[in-house]
């Protein structure tokens, strides 16, 4: 079967509707990924269909919990060779995003995908998390924060909350059985000005258990975070 068409229906069964254009993108993303995977470390998951799957639709998964469809400013910390975030903009192009990540190979390899892709309002953005957090430029100015697979939750609080406005919402992409991550991490989650909202656990195919964390930015987030580099994750906070 043809490559979009594929990937058309993969998406149609997740209840994501995809224009064959997008579709296209997510193909060109896909030879990319595999193309740069040859000469740097961006992905374990090479098989297209797994690619699909465990990359594309795990990325859109949001759309379940949230509205995503719609000018938000989202930021993704942690983002790799681009996940949540590009899939998120190919699919929803109303949304504003910024893309996070300490390595700065993958900031190039994500500047290539976006011009090739021909998107815009999305940025790739090379620097850490504790440090961006700090930025005015940054800080308490996203409507939405998402970040799969960087730490755990309560040093991905840390990194992630501040940069969130009032009433605005951090989700975070994360495997099943997550109860126990989720009640170590709720002292941090309150001290940074967040609120543990829900969480929805369910299933991508037969064998892969997902969870999407929601927590919501109820307080201003104390200027003591995110503190300086290293510390959320040699110390998270409980
Ligand atoms: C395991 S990868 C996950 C990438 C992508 N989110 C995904 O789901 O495929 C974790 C990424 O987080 C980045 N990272 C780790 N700590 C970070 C920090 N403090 N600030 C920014 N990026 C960070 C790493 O460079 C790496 O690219």
């Amino acid at each position: 079967m043809d490559n979009t068409k594929k990937l058309l229906d993969e998406a149609r069964n997740h209840h994501i509707e995809l224009t064959q254009e997008q579709a296209e993108q997510f193909v060109k993303y896909y030879e990319m990924l595999i193309e740069k995977n040859k000469v740097m470390n961006l992905t374990a998951i090479t098989d297209y269909d797994e690619v699909i799957v465990k990359h594309f639709i795990d990325s859109l998964s949001i759309i379940k919990v949230y509205n995503v469809n719609q000018a938000l400013k989202v930021i993704d910390i942690g983002t790799g060779a681009g996940f949540p975030g590009i899939p998120l903009k190919i699919a929803f192009p109303k949304l504003t995003v910024t893309l996070i990540d300490s390595l700065n190979k993958r900031v190039t390899f994500l500047n290539e995908v976006i011009s090739e892709l021909g998107l815009t309002d999305i940025h790739a953005i090379h620097g850490r998390a504790e440090d961006l957090g700090r930025d005015s430029s940054h800080r308490e100015k996203y409507d939405l924060c998402v970040s799969r697979a960087v730490s755990n939750l309560s040093t991905l609080s840390e990194y992630c909350i501040p940069f969130v406005k009032i009433n605005g919402m951090f989700i975070s992409y994360k495997g099943i059985n997550i109860k126990e991550e989720l009640d170590t991490a709720k002292k941090a989650i309150n001290i940074l000005g967040g609120k543990v909202k829900t969480f929805d656990e369910f299933s991508l195919n037969e064998n892969m258990g997902r969870a999407l964390i929601l927590i919501e930015k109820v307080e201003k987030t104390s200027m003591k975070y995110p503190r300086l580099a290293g510390k959320p994750a040699k110390e998270p906070l409980q």
